[in-house]
């Protein structure tokens, strides 16, 4: 049973096609990220699972329960964080959760969520009106964890979070899925993806353009990774020797430093060995992969990934392929 699959689900708003036959697979207890630009369709998506909004065409499923007929069933066992939530400015923090969890029947101890998304018991009792867009998050997401639910689906959960909320908010995610939770959520900000998800589902103008792993997605755009090796001396055929074997790009030496992009894993280490037989030894060793964020930029202006993972679509809108890799192949600052 998924936490979470869509069949050909599509919304259209007049003639602008928000989602187009989004095929969408969550597994329970995956920490799954969904990633787009602006206007992709990620709310719209998060939307039609909440049955805030109905499909056009298509369907949606929650633990195997239709999103629209079961929608009363499934609310029991998700937690929401929705993009646009609102607060009562006179009540307090702690009435807040006490009031969420009156909501939900549920038997938490408003203490302890306060304490588990970063509130102090004496901000606790200051009007949210007060609070900080940060503390506002925070005690939203505390909402959401009212009920100990099945699901948490969150709209860009790190919005005006400051870096030490967002580390937060991940460890929080973190501490969820450690608890069997699944945790579905949206972002156009790629680093808070990348430090918490097991998965991503990547969206572009309502397509989703790829599903996979963080190293899967490298690994199917070809960005690989940048592997500098310095040994103790020279290997004179160096670029020779290392740009025949299979998965490797580009092969760059200089003195006893020798630099190679590969594009799988088993290419960075068929690197070493071959530079180990030559008799040299090798003094030091650094993997430097793309960013998701080129990534990302690769895959929303490329059109995704075909069936076989390869890059689909027509030639990159802006530069040749070459141009792509290179930016694919950026390395982490
Ligand atoms: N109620 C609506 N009426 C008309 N168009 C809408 C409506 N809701 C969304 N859209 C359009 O659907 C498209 C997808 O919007 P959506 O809000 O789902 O994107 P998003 O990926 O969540 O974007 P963002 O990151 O900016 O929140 C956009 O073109 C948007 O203008």
């Amino acid at each position: 049973m998924h936490a979470i699959s869509t069949h050909e689900l599509t919304k259209r708003f007049g003639d602008v096609t928000a989602v187009e036959g989004i095929d969408l697979a969550v597994e329970r207890g995956e920490v799954f990220g969904f990633l787009g630009p602006n206007g992709a369709g990620k709310s719209t998506t998060i939307d039609t699972l909440l049955d805030f909004v109905r499909p056009t065409d298509g369907r949606a499923e929650l633990f195997d329960l239709d999103a629209q007929a079961d929608a009363d069933r499934i609310s029991r066992r998700i937690g929401v964080l929705p993009d646009d939530f609102s607060l009562y400015d006179r009540l307090s923090g702690r009435r807040h959760v006490e009031f969420a969890i009156e909501t939900k029947r549920a038997d938490d101890d408003p203490t302890e969520i306060l304490d588990r998304v970063g509130i102090d018991p004496a901000d606790a009792d200051r009007p949210a009106g007060d609070y900080s867009k940060g503390m506002a998050q925070r005690l939203a997401m505390g909402m959401a964890l009212v009920g100990d639910p099945d699901l948490l689906i969150m709209d860009e959960p790190s919005s005006g979070l400051d870096p030490h909320g967002i580390r937060e908010m991940q460890e929080l995610v973190r501490a969820e899925a450690d608890n069997g939770t699944t945790v579905f959520f949206s972002s156009h900000i790629l680093e808070h993806v990348e430090a918490v998800c097991d998965r991503v589902g990547v969206l572009h103008e309502g397509d989703l353009v790829a599903v996979d792993t963080i190293d899967g997605l490298q690994e199917s755009l070809g960005g690989g990774a940048t592997v500098r090796v310095d040994l103790d001396r020279p290997v004179a055929d160096a670029v020779e020797r290392l740009s025949g074997i299979d998965g490797v790009s580009e092969v760059v030496a200089s003195g006893r430093s020798v630099q190679v992009t590969c594009h799988t894993a088993r290419a960075k280490a068929v690197v070493v060995l071959e530079l180990e037989g030559t008799g040299a030894t090798v003094e030091d060793l650094a993997v430097e992969t793309a960013s998701l964020e080129s990534l990302f930029t690769t895959l929303t202006e490329t059109g995704g990934l075909d069936a076989g993972g390869r890059r689909s679509g027509s030639s990159p809108p802006t530069g040749t392929t070459d141009d792509t890799r290179r930016r694919v192949t950026e390395v982490r600052s």
